[in-house]
């Protein structure tokens, strides 16, 4: 292939690259360097092609480069991240692993919330289960004495949310002395979440001695590795998130060095193939509405979005009575009931999953047909978030948003998601709505400007 051909061949993934010295992606998993036994695991979970971050990402990562990955919501980007790492943990002789097993983990990944850091779990072990890779998941709800407990029997991949992490380091059930590995996944919602001091105190726990120089060697492995002991090679952190936010950058300045970035899709927008449909309409009518809309037949599994916890429960509670069933998923659950919940909808025992945010990001449930904003997201990342749960893994989905005028300030944002998405129509009610015209906040300005110029 030539330069041209990959130039070509990244187009058709709506792949995007920045950072130079980007390795070819991967055409085919057969045509990789991926080795046979992973290669074995990947066809027997029905893989059959990489998703396009996979492609680039996985290449990149076995340079051992640092990853700034910007990639819808259900993209592949466990895999792509999990791959490079597998395989540099099967690089490492099987006794010395042993010896090591009190040095800790060789990687963490890092998520913000206890159902995405449970569904990374399940993808870790699916493929490397059978590897005989150990992975312990540090997240709060569980009981901490027993995730202390399997994380002094060793493992290699720790999976963890940010606040239950810093306990464990802080009373020392684990070490990072062998860290050499991180991942943040879903980076921009745990900034959301208020965890960026948390993400920075933990990386204030990897052993500085594997920091990468900040040079051209950090783009380099070749020259990376000849002057470094190849055994425990230099950190490499890798940073995922489906938006780019200010925050998001600082922190990606901050932890990572000459990182290659990676742009799937267009960034911060919805899912190309979701259709996203809005209705502007009154808080009473909302009941009815939902009604008309589920009356028709909707294929399960169905998300509804409410902004408040009450308001999950009395809605679902609604829903069970009109015949519909209907589970909650929410801050307020304790953690065996939002496991149920996630549990009874993949396995279509219930149909309808009433949720507050905390099930926008990272949740994996398969196939899901329609999500219903029945109360709008408060901002137009969560929107963009929210709608990211259908339309996964190259399905098409519908979204469908109850707009009310207190959630004016999203119009103008709202709008022109719905203009550049292909298969949305935005309603005239939203086209036309006044404020929908300008970004908000900027009529104050020309206002004030206009009667500056004209006084
Ligand atoms: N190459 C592939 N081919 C088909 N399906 C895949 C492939 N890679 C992953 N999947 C499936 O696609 C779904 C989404 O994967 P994943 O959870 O990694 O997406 P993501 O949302 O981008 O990642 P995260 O959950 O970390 O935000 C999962 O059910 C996974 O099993």
């Amino acid at each position: 292939m030539t330069e041209r051909d990959w130039r070509i061949f990244r187009e058709d993934y709506n792949i995007t690259i920045k950072g130079g010295r980007i390795p070819d992606p991967i055409r085919s998993w057969k045509e990789s360097t991926i080795p046979p036994e992973i290669l074995e695991i990947i066809d027997k979970v029905g893989y059959k092609d990489p998703t396009p971050i996979q492609r680039q990402a996985i290449t990149i990562g076995l340079q051992n480069r640092d990853i700034i990955g910007v990639a819808e919501t259900g993209s592949g980007k466990t895999l792509a991240f999990l791959i490079p790492l597998l395989m540099w943990i099967q690089s490492l002789p099987k006794i010395e692993r042993m010896e090591d097993a009190d040095q800790g983990p060789y990687a963490i990944i890092l998520a913000p919330t206890r159902e995405l850091a449970q569904q990374i779990e399940e993808e870790t072990i699916k493929i490397g289960g059978p590897l005989g890779i150990r992975t312990v998941v540090v997240v709060g709800g569980l009981s901490r004495e027993e995730q202390g407990f399997r994380l002094r029997l060793g493992c290699e991949i720790v999976i963890a949310t940010p606040g239950r992490l810093i306990d464990v380091l802080e009373n020392r059930y684990l070490v990072l002395s062998q860290c050499t590995y991180i991942v943040l996944d879903e980076a921009d919602r745990m900034i959301d979440m208020g965890f960026e001091p948390d993400v920075q105190k933990i990386l204030e726990y990897m052993p500085v001695t594997n920091l990468k120089p900040d040079n051209e060697d950090a783009e380099d492995e070749v020259k990376l590795l000849a002057n470094y002991n190849s055994k425990k090679k230099y950190r490499q952190t890798v940073m995922f998130t489906a938006t780019m936010p200010p925050a998001v950058e600082r922190l990606a300045r901050t932890y990572l060095r000459r990182p290659a970035v990676v742009y799937i899709g267009s960034i911060g927008k919805p899912v190309e193939r979701t259709e996203q449909i809005v209705f502007i309409i009154a808080e009473q009518d909302k009941r009815r509405k939902l009604m008309e809309l589920l009356s028709r037949g909707v294929e399960p599994p169905v998300i509804i979005f409410v902004n408040q916890k009450k308001g999950a429960d009395v809605l679902a509670r609604g829903l069970e009575k009109l015949g519909f069933n209907a589970c909650t998923l929410h801050g307020g659950k304790g953690q065996e009931q939002r496991e149920f919940a996630l549990a009874s909808l993949k396995n279509g025992t219930k149909d309808i999953l009433v949720a507050t945010d905390v099930a926008g990001r990272g949740i994996d449930i398969k196939d899901v047909s329609m999500v219903i904003n029945y109360d709008m997201a408060k901002t137009i990342e969560d929107y963009t978030h929210r709608i990211g749960r259908t339309g996964r893994a190259g399905k098409n989905g519908v979204a469908v948003s109850f707009c009310t005028k207190e959630d004016s300030g999203l119009f103008y944002d709202l709008k022109q998601l719905m203009m550049s998405s292909p298969v949305s129509t935005c309603p005239p009610e939203l086209m036309n709505h006044p404020e929908a015209q300008h970004k908000p906040g900027t009529a104050m300005v020309t206002k004030k400007r206009q009667e500056k110029i004209y006084a």
